[in-house]
């Protein structure tokens, strides 16, 4: 098979070979340098963070962008005040080698966003005139040589595009291959999205402001939603308290920053494998809570079982040495079995898991104690160690 795709083409020399070798390293490094930045641009938790990490890494990793702007409809100035250093809570500006983002970001109108793509929804790569600079780049004071500027499309709507320059007029030209540029448009939209919809989170008081997940509010309102919807279908809906175990001594041994840096990576830890229907909340100090709608009470146990795992395997950053850190999780599940005998179903959901909690910590700490919900009767749980 493999000869055969090599049938009729000459065995390359080795001049040849090596031209592909520093072909494919060059090919390797452009993709690694992509993903970076890819990443740098999912973990980001901000939209002033989505724009540093473009404006910035983008001409790091590839030497020959000179500049870098995210150009977006922005009709209410809601990005744009996004983007204001501390104008909404006090937030400070970047570090001291941080891009300011809002000379990365220009406001377009839907006119001037359509003509820049007129013909198709493809990015655009050629030369820079000085109209096109004054537009995309106003911030840049020499003159500009070419531009690769990528439409930004999210559900199906044009709403901006990712504009690099450079100084060299050939560097980017028409007719050069777009497939990468068009999947970090895809994913700088995406990351767009996301970016803003967790700045409204944080900003309607509905967010946990240390952990970037939602709060005890945010939690009872999703609850009561998801209560309405078990009575309507009856579909199961799993209830977790997770609590971090001793978490004083974290605080008490290496300091309150340190156990702060430990609330974070746990959240991340808790999130991390969630489905889009699912619900993080921090309840409050060291404990979290979470909702699994659509599932059953041995799936809820096995995936806590595997978030226990998952935290007592996992160093924990931010004090002088790695940290072991555990949690011990009390799992409740509503289906049709539960009898909440005059009580709401939220308050039965929420003492169920507490008191599998509780026996929980009693039991040794680091495990999963499942509540029985088909009986009532507190010493008829079952546990599951994560020792
Ligand atoms: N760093 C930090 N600590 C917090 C925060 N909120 C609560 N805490 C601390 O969390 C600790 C909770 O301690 P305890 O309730 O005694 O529980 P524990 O030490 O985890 O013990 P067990 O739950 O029984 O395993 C207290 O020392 C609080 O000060 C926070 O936002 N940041």
């Amino acid at each position: 098979m493999g000869g055969a795709l090599l049938a009729g083409t000459a065995v390359p020399g080795q001049p040849e070979l090596d031209v592909l070798k520093r072909q494919i390293r060059e090919n390797e490094r452009i993709w690694a340098g992509f993903r970076n930045i890819e990443l740098g641009m999912i973990g980001a938790q901000s939209l002033r963070d989505l724009v540093s990490v473009a404006a910035r890494d983008l001409p790091r990793t590839f030497p020959r962008v000179d500049a870098v702007t995210l150009a977006c409809f922005d009709p209410e100035y809601e990005l744009t005040r996004l983007l204001a250093p501390g104008e909404l809570d006090g937030r400070s500006g970047g570090g001291p080698d941080d891009i300011d983002p809002t000379t990365a970001f220009v406001n377009l109108t839907q006119d001037a966003l359509r003509t820049l793509f007129p013909a198709s929804l493809k990015p655009r790569l050629g030369p820079c005139d000085r109209e096109l600079q004054s537009l995309l780049f106003p911030g840049y004071g020499r003159p500009l040589g070419s531009v690769a500027l990528a439409p930004l499309m999210l559900r199906d709507q044009l709403i901006g595009c990712l504009n690099q320059a450079s100084l060299d007029r050939t560097h980017f030209s028409p007719g050069t291959a777009t497939d990468l540029l068009e999947h970090l448009a895809a994913v700088t939209a995406m990351c767009v999205d996301n970016a803003v919809n967790h700045e409204r989170l944080r900003l309607s008081g509905l967010m946990d402001p240390l952990t970037g997940v939602a709060n005890r509010r945010f939690f009872e309102r999703r609850l009561s939603e998801e209560i309405e919807r078990w009575f309507r279908r009856q579909e199961p809906l799993v209830y977790m308290l997770v609590d971090i175990d001793h978490f004083k001594q974290v605080n008490d041994r290496h300091g309150h920053k340190v156990g702060d840096r430990v609330l974070q990576q746990v959240a991340e830890l808790l999130g991390r494998d969630l489905r889009g229907a699912d619900l993080l909340a921090r309840y409050g100090g060291e404990e979290f809570m979470m909702l699994l709608p659509n599932t059953g009470g041995p799936d809820g146990v096995r995936i806590a079982d595997r978030l226990c795992r998952a935290v007592a395997g996992h160093r924990f950053e931010g004090g002088e040495a790695p940290l072991a850190v555990t949690v011990s999780i009390g799992v409740a599940c509503l289906d049709r079995s539960s009898e909440f005998a005059g009580q709401s179903p939220a308050a039965w959901l929420f003492e169920r898991a507490d008191a599998a909690l509780y026996e929980a910590k009693q039991s040794g700490r680091n495990r999963v104690v499942a509540d029985r919900t088909e009986t009532r009767d507190p010493s008829d749980t079952e546990k599951y160690s994560a020792d």
